[in-house]
């Protein structure tokens, strides 16, 4: 089509000017509406362009009567205030909306790459397909037929209907405000009567609480210019320590203990991080497998997982599963254990060799153990030691799935066991603990430990690492080492369970190897520790995002037995027995 005839006819006439086609086509024809009209002609519209028309009205005369509504900004930040601050990042990056315009508009579905791209046009087509006001009229808009029912009168029924909107949303953000209204019109923080602190806060007042706190914070933190006059620093203590007790649910013992732990600026981050659950994470079985196979194996199955950090070689983090993580064939053939990463730390620290003897005290159910018998490549010789009968038996089974062939499973009291074997080169006394820094696993802790738990837990400890301590060899060549962990995140714990060894034992403190964690304390609230202590480290679920851990590393000097009273102690045992409540201990 198109291509002309080709020919040999001499006679044939040349071809000149347009084809045949061509010439029979007229002039072009063009709209009305595209042709240059007078501008004061009123266009004829589309029922699209009219409904846009119609919103930018609206959206124009609701801008007027917000700038005569709304209320001040500071007003939305501390609605904020109880959100995550991840929300208020958001809200200011535009990914959701605020208050001024939240009638207009949704979050975009488009991303805005550049601020220069934000076109008007483009915005208003999102708007469309996002708006609930436009849901109803799309309904009548829908129809051709109906496209008159758009014009004039209309108007003021959606004027009228969005005026009502307008004050429906007017009324929704009054009522969510009513609970900071005295808080607004205050700059200092109210003081409750004596009645109203001790009450427990009703959820309703979570927000207004939340507030509360974090201005009880900022006066603090700055007491002499943000304090009312007469009141004293105590009394400012007292009312955050009773805010944060109802607002976590804590009870005053523990909660005083964090207060006392943490700057001011950092406990909320702590007590919020109890409330989300840590990382499913497990430890490749090195005895077994490889990461890398293990990973490959478990993606095999639907298991999302990942290296869990560059501190860890053999640690894997679970995102999510479409199969149960402790009943795969990987799991039951013993390619891995499931294991909290702040558990791998104490047995790095301890660093345990080939051929050597060592003990872990407190061993049940073996997660600890299992990974030293690892790093033993199965040679020497692994006692795995607990006092409790039925979690002792739980070690074996761990024992059986690795693959473990170096240990030995035995059912003693460790506070006496040196009287039992001794000769380790290396001991870890993983101990029974409050369990103050697994809060987000068992929330119980929060309202149920007082200072007689913990009294009963630091007792114990002392005992465990001071028999530990004599269970190890001071002149092993590899060794010498003891590690002691707990789950807890209390100095009475840690440091000053530490503190106690060096006192009695002829041991002192070194560096764990550990690349990261906060150092140990070497004063607590006016309490001196030695200055070695830094040695030690902390680990924090808001900082780490780990459990809250201890450890700390010491190395026997000399069999020159400190002070030997401690062993005195030890014959109090029916008196402590007495005091052993298991229920109080965590036994994780
Ligand atoms: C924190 S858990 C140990 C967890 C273990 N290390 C692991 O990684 O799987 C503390 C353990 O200490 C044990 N225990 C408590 N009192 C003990 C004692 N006097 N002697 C030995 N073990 C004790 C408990 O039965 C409990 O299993």
């Amino acid at each position: 089509m198109g291509r002309r005839k080709k020919t040999d006819d001499k006679f044939a006439k040349p071809i000149r000017g347009p084809g045949r086609k061509s010439r029979k086509q007229g002039e072009p024809v063009f709209a009305k509406e595209l042709l240059a009209t007078d501008p004061n002609e009123k266009k004829k519209i589309s029922s699209r362009g009219k409904q846009r028309a119609k919103k930018r009205l609206v959206k124009e005369q609701t801008k007027l009567t917000n700038k005569k509504t709304t209320k001040p900004k500071p007003i939305i930040k501390r609605q904020s205030d109880g959100e995550s601050n991840d929300d208020e990042e958001e809200e200011q990056q535009g990914n959701g909306y605020t208050d001024d315009n939240q009638q207009w508009l949704t979050p975009k579905k488009k991303k805005v790459l550049f601020e220069g791209d934000e076109n008007e046009e483009e915005e208003e087509e999102v708007m469309e397909e996002d708006l609930p006001y436009n849901d109803e009229f799309n309904v009548e808009s829908s129809s051709d037929d109906d496209e008159d029912d758009l014009d004039e009168p209309k108007l003021d029924i959606e004027k009228k209907s969005k005026k009502l909107r307008e004050k429906q949303r007017q009324q929704k953000e009054s009522a969510e405000q009513e609970l900071l209204t005295n808080i607004q019109q205050h700059e200092k923080v109210q003081f409750p009567s004596g009645q109203e602190v001790t009450k427990e806060a009703p959820q309703a007042d979570l927000q207004l609480l939340m507030h509360r706190i974090r201005e009880v914070i900022n006066v603090l933190n700055d007491f002499k210019n943000k304090r009312e006059v007469n009141r004293s620093r105590k009394e400012y203590l007292d009312l955050l320590q009773q805010d944060l007790c109802n607002y976590y649910s804590y009870n005053e013992f523990l909660m005083n203990k964090l207060i006392d732990l943490f700057p001011l600026a950092e406990i909320i981050d702590f007590l919020e991080a109890n409330e989300v659950q840590r990382p499913v994470t497990i430890r490749t079985n090195t005895l077994k497998t490889r990461r890398r196979d293990l990973a490959q194996a478990l993606i095999n199955r639907g298991v999302n997982v990942d290296p869990l950090d560059k501190w860890t070689k053999v640690g894997l983090v679970i995102y999510n599963s479409q199969v149960p993580i402790g009943a795969t064939p990987e799991y039951l053939s013993g390619h891995y254990m499931l294991q909290g990463a702040s558990s791998f730390l104490p047995v790095m620290a301890l660093a345990p060799q080939p051929n050597e003897r060592i003990l872990d005290m407190c061993a049940a159910p073996g997660g600890k153990a299992s990974y030293i018998g690892a790093l033993m490549r199965n040679s020497g010789i692994l006692v795995a030691n607990d006092a409790n009968k039925d979690r002792a038996r739980a070690i074996i089974a761990n024992t059986h799935r690795l693959g473990l062939t170096n240990i030995i499973v035995t059912n003693l009291d460790g506070r006496q066991f040196s009287e039992h074997m001794g000769g380790f080169d290396r001991c870890l006394v993983d101990a029974p603990c409050s369990g103050t820094g697994v809060i987000a696993k068992d929330p119980a802790v929060k309202s149920s430990k007082d200072d007689k738990d913990i009294q009963r837990c630091f007792t114990a400890q002392r005992q465990l690492l001071l028999n530990a301590i004599d269970s190890v060899n001071e002149f092993s060549s590899t060794g010498g080492y003891i590690v002691y962990s707990t789950c807890s995140i209390l100095v009475e714990e840690n440091e000053a369970v530490i503190q106690y060894a060096l006192n009695n034992r002829p041991v002192k403190l070194v560096e764990t190897g550990l690349e990261f964690g906060v150092e140990g304390f070497t004063n607590f609230k006016g309490t001196p520790f030695h200055p070695f202590m830094k040695y030690c480290r902390r680990y924090y679920p808001h900082l780490h995002n780990l459990d809250g851990f201890f450890v700390a590393k010491l190395k026997k000097y000399s069999t020159k037995q400190g002070n030997k009273k401690e062993s005195e102690t030890i014959q109090k045992k029916k008196e402590i027995e007495e005091d052993d409540s298991p229920a109080s201990i965590n036994e994780d």
